[in-house]
């Protein structure tokens, strides 16, 4: 269980203009798909970030399964992350950068390929584990981004509007890839601003407002 209580985190700003100062609050089970929704610049990647452990909160607490991730640096934590850009390694080629989901050393056995291989013609890219990713149309880079957060296996699943520029085949093969995570028990906090991906994958959704996550009726 992903946990979040009065989790609180404001910019140093010269102007404190428009951003609020951020309070979060929220619970998400094993399995669960919570949908965070809200307006350009309300804090959705700010939420995730905090999250990720890339800020640091003033104060509250944060956690997995009960253990504070406070004091864990990022790449400690049970969790993985595709956000908005695609986070890929540009000087290396679609094969090594979905490897690196597997084994951070790239030490990759004959099973390893396999997947890898598997996983290509699952998100519809087979024959390009050779490219670069300047190489890649958007859409094929947020599918490799997307596969290799996949297979870490981690029980937490952030996406920051993983499926935009993907065409419907794509989103819906995306989508299935998603739901088996859930079905194995994958934890997936989801902000996107598609109706379409939110009926499709989560069972709750809420709104981010001035700072606050208020849970919206049921999907
Ligand atoms: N490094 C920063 N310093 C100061 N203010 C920031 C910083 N990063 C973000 N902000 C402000 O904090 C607020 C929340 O930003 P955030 O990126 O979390 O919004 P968002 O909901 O993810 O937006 P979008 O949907 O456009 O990606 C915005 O008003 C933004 O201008």
């Amino acid at each position: 269980m992903l946990e979040c209580r009065d989790l609180q985190f404001h910019y140093d700003r010269a102007d404190p203009g428009e951003t609020p100062d951020f309070d979060f609050t929220l619970r998400l089970a094993p399995g669960e798909c919570l949908a965070v929704q809200g307006p350009s610049g309300c804090g959705k990647s700010t939420l995730l970030n905090l999250i990720a452990g890339f800020l640091e909160p003033a104060s509250g607490w944060l956690g997995w399964a009960g253990r504070s991730w406070r004091d864990l640096p990022p790449w400690e934590r049970a969790l993985t992350t595709v956000f908005q850009e695609d986070n890929l390694f540009a000087h290396l080629p679609v094969w090594i950068n979905v490897g690196l989901g597997l084994a951070p050393d790239l030490r990759l056995d004959a099973a390893a390929h396999r997947r890898i291989r598997d996983g290509l013609a699952r998100v519809g890219l087979e024959g390009l584990q050779d490219r670069l990713p300047a190489a890649l149309s958007g859409g094929q880079r947020q599918r490799v981004a997307l596969l290799r957060a996949l297979l870490r296996e981690r029980p937490l699943l952030l996406l920051d509007e993983p499926f935009s520029g993907l065409d419907a085949d794509n989103r819906h093969q995306l989508w299935e890839l998603v739901r088996e995570q859930r079905r194995r028990g994958v934890a997936v906090l989801l902000v996107s601003h598609d109706n379409e991906d939110i009926r499709a994958l989560a069972d709750r959704r809420c709104a981010l407002q001035g700072g606050r996550l208020v849970e919206s009726a049921a999907i």
